[in-house]
């Protein structure tokens, strides 16, 4: 078993490295680049260079100043209060407006707290207009409308609105088009992407989950999405084989743990053959092309759970879009002369005995079936012969990554 460093998905924000990039944009090109920090007006790429030679910390604090300078003010109802709004390329932030008071009037009971969402967990903003049942198109303008990615308790990420009310067309063309520029500066956000829906995981429920909770979400978010509802198992493996990845951004499967492992491990054959790697150079792969988002709709969820931290559909298709790319460790399996597969755990043949006699009793209720399975190949338990290698991730002097590699074997 080889572990060639890391593979990337997308995924929850870790506190060392929230959104995982540097070591995968490293290890071999592959990702998307750069934090998913506001957009500022000096180039992203320029930033990061300077932040690679040491730039000084006065530096990075001019560009958050820069970053906090007003673009535009306006005035917008927000609720039912009308409000002082005021865009920078870091946040949007909104106080009420307090009216003049007659002499000697009050202003007791009127608050004029700030409130203010940052740009970074904007994924969307839209015109709001009134329109009658089917109409499609005109209608009176009322607004912008801004999504918004709220963190929950428990790693949960929920969808949320913002509405700035105003009537002026000017106004608000021009508060969009700013809005919109600042979104487009994101440089990890996906706008194309090739889904795989499995229709036959746990209760056949992928295909409604993916039109009721994610496609919306893609929709809002402008994401163009390529969907294959895979028809057997292989599907998605043989059509990740074929397809021209250029033209996506990242690949997305909708199912359980054996749609995510064949979904990862086509994604990361097909570099493999991009990079003319064949089967028997299994010391040194290469990483996928564009990340993998996995949308939990199985039975068991595990790699769903482990990247998103938590079994939620909302929540992983949010990361998807708002571009949180995690990297992971990723096996390779081979025998002595070829590459298997892919995967993301091993247990020396005991797990996939299991699994294949749990497949074997699909009739068996799922909880049923998965106790059954574990206690029959626990009970023909035999020992396995196997040679263990390890590719850390190590940064050289220059800060590089390097792969060592580290051998064991057992049996
Ligand atoms: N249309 C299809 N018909 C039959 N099998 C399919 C089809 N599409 C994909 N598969 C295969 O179904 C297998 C099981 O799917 P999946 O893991 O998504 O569901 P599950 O068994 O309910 O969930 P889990 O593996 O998390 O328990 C996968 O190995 C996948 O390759």
């Amino acid at each position: 078993m080889h572990r060639p460093g890391r593979r990337i998905a997308w995924a929850a924000e870790s506190p060392e490295d929230p959104f995982g990039v540097a070591a995968a944009a490293a290890a071999a090109g592959a990702g998307w680049k750069g934090s998913d920090g506001a957009p500022s007006s000096r180039s992203s790429s320029s930033t990061e260079e300077e932040r690679a030679k040491g730039a000084p910390p006065v530096r990075e604090a001019e560009a958050r100043d820069e970053d906090e300078q007003p673009l535009l003010r306006g005035i917008f109802g927000v609720g039912k209060r009308s409000c002082d709004v005021v865009l920078s390329a870091r946040r949007l932030s909104w106080s009420p407006i307090q009216p003049e008071r007659p002499v000697g009037g009050s202003n007791v009971g009127l608050t004029n707290e700030e409130e203010s969402v940052e740009m970074k967990d904007v994924f969307s903003v839209k015109l709001k207009r009134r329109r009658f049942a089917g109409q499609q198109k005109g209608g009176l303008l009322l607004g912008i409308t801004v999504f918004v990615c709220l963190k929950k308790e428990g790693n949960k990420l929920k969808d949320s609105v913002i509405n700035l009310s105003n009537l002026s067309e000017d106004h608000c063309y021009l508060w969009f088009k700013h809005l919109k520029e600042i979104l487009n500066g994101f440089p990890n956000r996906p706008k194309s992407l090739k889904v795989f829906v499995n229709p036959n995981s746990h209760r056949k429920e992928a295909a409604r989950i993916y039109h009721e909770q994610v496609a919306p979400l893609f929709k809002l978010a402008d994401i163009r999405a390529d969907v294959t509802v895979t028809e057997y198992e292989g599907h998605a493996l043989k059509l990740l084989k074929e397809c021209d990845l250029t033209s996506f951004h990242g690949v997305v499967c909708i199912g359980g743990d054996g749609t995510a492992h064949e979904v990862a491990h086509g994604l990361l054959l097909r570099a493999q053959m991009d990079a003319r790697r064949d089967g028997d150079d299994i010391i040194a792969p290469v990483k996928a092309q564009v990340p993998l988002g996995i949308i939990p709709a199985g039975s068991t969820n595990i790699l769903a759970y482990t990247v998103n931290g938590i079994q939620h559909t909302v929540t992983a298709t949010l990361h998807i879009i708002m571009g949180h790319v995690q990297s992971v460790d990723v096996c390779t399996f081979s025998s002595p002369t070829k590459l298997l597969r892919f995967g993301f755990s091993s247990m020396f043949g005991f797990g996939s005995r299991a699994l294949a006699l749990a497949e074997k009793h699909r009739w068996m209720p799922s909880s049923q079936r998965k106790d059954f399975a574990v206690l029959k190949t626990l009970a023909s338990l035999k020992p396995e012969y196997c040679e263990l290698s390890f590719l850390p991730l190590e940064q050289d002097a220059q800060g590089e990554d390097t792969k060592q590699q580290k051998r064991l074997k057992s049996d």
